[in-house]
């Protein structure tokens, strides 16, 4: 058990890094691998937003990781990645408090939900997990940009490797399945990283794609089977902690710049799907991406 255990847990994050006068969004950072990058984040001294959607959480959250990381500054938002009006409200108000943004961390997450749509009409998972991201990401990357160097990374998943970017049902109205439409979306983030470090070359911004590992969360609630799995095999699994250092790593580690785009796994650069590899279709997915937001994204 202790050998498969050290499998599970793999990568620690050793840059020593501090970060004071930075600036930094978490999105769903209320539990989790979020909550603990942003526990993390704030021991080094940053200035940290937790977007989330439940502010009370975020409050309860926000209080317990000041006193621990003896930082006043931890400030919750909210910010709903289900509504495009919310996502603009949060990115609205965090433009007129902040000048800067270090880091953007695009964390929040759903899996496996049932068949459901987004204020705007998309299917959830696509819709929180790639579009809200997207937009978020869209609307901060001035300030990021300002900010340079700076750092975007999206929170992926290895079974993006069962994801597929399927235009003619990008979202589930044809076929729907619930597993399946939690990969294609993880794999329209690591297109997203794709796409996004391409554009972003020489502006000092760079973005990276990860997978935390498999770790005990409440990421699972919707589905009993994976619930049950999870109490089952939860000794074998990553911590919220562990599973926040390679988010930690791409946010913090130095030299990373040139492997700005590529996806991450144990605190070090892995191999995608062959999928992921297309950059046709990740062109493609950011130029429907912008026409289901109606936004101009060059
Ligand atoms: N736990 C794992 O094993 C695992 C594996 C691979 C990838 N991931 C990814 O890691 C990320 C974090 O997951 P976690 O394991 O900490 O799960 P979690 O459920 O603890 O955290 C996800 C967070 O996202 C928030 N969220 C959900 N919908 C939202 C919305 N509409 N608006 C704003 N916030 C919303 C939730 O409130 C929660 O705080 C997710 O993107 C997930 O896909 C997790």
């Amino acid at each position: 058990a202790p050998t498969i255990r050290k499998f599970f847990a793999g990568g620690v994050c050793r840059t020593n890094m501090q970060l004071p006068g930075k600036v930094v969004v978490i999105t769903g950072a209320n539990t989790g691998i979020g909550k603990e990058t942003a526990r993390e984040l704030a021991r080094r001294g940053a200035r940290v937003y937790i977007a989330c959607r439940d502010v009370l959480k975020g409050e309860s959250a926000a209080s317990e990781i000041r006193a621990d990381a003896k930082n006043s500054q931890v400030l919750v938002r909210k910010l709903d990645l289900s509504d495009t009006k919310s996502i603009r409200a949060f990115a609205e108000g965090f433009l007129a408090e902040e000048k800067q943004l270090h880091i953007l961390i695009n964390n929040a997450g759903v899996m496996m939900c049932p068949y459901s749509k987004t204020a705007d009409g998309f299917e959830t998972h696509l819709g929180v997990n790639h579009l809200g991201h997207f937009l978020l990401t869209h609307l901060l990357l001035e300030q990021l940009k300002k900010s340079a160097p700076a750092r975007v990374v999206n929170l992926s998943s290895v079974v993006h490797h069962a994801g597929k970017i399927r235009f003619h049902d990008l979202q589930g109205e044809k076929y729907y399945n619930r597993g399946f439409a939690y990969c294609h979306s993880k794999l329209a983030n690591v297109l997203f990283t794709r796409e996004l470090a391409k554009r972003l070359q020489g502006t000092g911004v760079t973005t990276y794609a990860v997978h935390p590992g498999v770790v005990r969360s409440e990421l699972v609630r919707h589905s009993f089977l994976l619930c049950l799995l999870w109490q089952l095999f939860s000794p074998f699994l990553k911590s919220a902690r562990e599973g926040a250092q390679t988010s930690l790593h791409c946010a913090l580690a130095e030299g990373l710049e040139p492997l700005s785009g590529k996806y991450f796994s144990d605190c070090r650069r892995t191999c995608v799907s062959p999928k992921a590899r297309n950059n046709k279709t990740a062109e493609r997915l950011w130029t429907v991406s912008c026409e289901l937001l109606g936004i101009q994204w060059e």
